[in-house]
C-alpha cells in the first residue's frame, strides 16, 4: 500500500492506495501531524510499503513527518521537489524553486488530464490559479486570500463580526443578499471567490479562445461548483499530479 500526503498551511489530505489496483483503501482530513499517526495506526489491514508527499509548509515541519513516518510504519518517503520542466509542464516563475509544490503537481495532473491548455484553480487556505498553455508553458498565475481567511480577516478587525460554524455553513445554502451577519459574511466572500473564478476563465478566453479546461480542486472547491458549466471538480488533482512527480519504482 500506498501513502499519499497533501500537507497544506492548515489541512494534511492523506490516502492509501493499494498497491495492485492502485484504488483508494481509506483517506481523510486531519489538522496535525499527531491526528495522521493516530488515524492510519487505528486502520485495520494497513501494510505501507511505501509513501510520497507534497508539502508546502517549512523544511523542518515536512522533515519532522517524514521522521515521525519512517519511525511509526518503516516507510521510505518520497518528496516532490522543485523543477524546472516535469512531464511536458515549464515552470514559469523567474525562480522556479518559489512556486507552491501544491500548485506545481496540481499543474502537472491538470496538464496531463487536459493534454492541452488549462487553467487551474485550487481553493484552501489560499486561493490560486495557474495558467498552462497548450505547450506545457506556464503562463503564470494568481495567489488570493481563501475562504478561511476572508472570513477570519473580517472576524479579527471588526468589533462586531461574530458567529459559529454551524451558522456559517447553514447561511451558505442561499446567495440572497444576507439578511444576519453570518448570511452577509458568508455569502459575501463565496461571491468574491465565484467572481474570481469568472475573471480567471476570462483571461484564459483571451489567451485560448474556447480551447482550454477549467479544473477547480481544493477544500472549498464546492463555493464554486456551477459557475463555469464546463469547470471539472477534480478533487484529488494534486495527487493526481503528485503520483507524476512521484513515481515509486
Ligand atoms: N473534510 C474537511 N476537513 C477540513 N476542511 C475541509 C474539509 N472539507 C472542506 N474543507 C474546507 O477546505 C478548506 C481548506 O482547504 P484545503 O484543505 O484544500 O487547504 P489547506 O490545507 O487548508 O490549505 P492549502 O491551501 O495550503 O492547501 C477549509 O476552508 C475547509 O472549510
Ligand atoms: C500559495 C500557497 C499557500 C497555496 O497553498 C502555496 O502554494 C505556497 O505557499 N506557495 C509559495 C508561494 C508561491 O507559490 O509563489
Ligand atoms: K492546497
Amino acid at each position: 500500500m500506498i501513502l499519499e500526503l497533501d500537507c497544506g498551511n492548515s489541512f494534511i489530505k492523506w490516502r492509501v492506495l493499494t498497491g495492485a489496483s492502485g484504488s483508494v483503501f481509506s483517506e481523510g482530513v486531519v489538522d496535525s501531524d499527531q491526528m495522521l499517526l493516530s488515524e492510519l495506526k487505528a486502520l485495520a489491514g494497513l501494510f505501507l510499503r511505501k509513501c510520497r508527499l507534497v508539502s508546502v509548509r517549512t523544511t523542518e515541519e515536512t522533515g519532522a513527518l517524514i521522521e515521525a513516518l519512517e519511525q511509526a510504519f518503516g516507510v521510505s518517503v518520497v518528496c516532490a521537489s522543485p523543477a524546472r520542466e516535469m512531464s511536458g509542464v515549464r515552470n514559469g516563475y523567474d525562480d522556479f524553486e518559489r512556486l507552491g509544490l501544491d500548485r506545481w503537481v496540481a499543474m502537472l495532473g491538470g496538464f496531463h488530464l487536459a493534454s492541452g491548455a488549462c487553467l487551474v484553480l485550487d481553493f484552501g487556505t489560499a486561493v490560486t490559479a495557474d495558467f498552462i498553455a497548450s505547450d506545457g508553458e506556464h503562463l503564470g498565475g494568481f495567489i488570493c486570500p481563501g475562504m478561511p481567511l476572508m472570513r477570519n480577516q473580517l472576524r479579527t478587525h471588526t468589533r462586531k463580526i461574530r458567529y459559529g460554524d454551524l451558522a456559517a455553513e447553514r447561511a451558505l445554502a442561499s446567495q440572497a443578499p444576507g439578511r444576519s451577519t453570518v448570511e452577509a459574511v458568508e455569502r459575501g466572500c463565496a461571491l468574491m471567490l465565484q467572481g474570481f473564478v469568472l475573471t480567471q476563465v476570462e483571461m484564459a478566453r483571451g489567451y485560448w479562445g474556447a480551447d482550454f479546461m477549467v479544473f477547480i480542486t481544493g477544500g472549498d472547491a464546492n463555493l464554486v461548483s456551477g459557475i463555469v458549466p464546463q469547470a471539472r471538480i477534480v478533487p484529488d488533482l494534486v495527487f493526481v499530479g503528485l503520483a507524476m512527480a512521484c513515481p515509486l519504482s
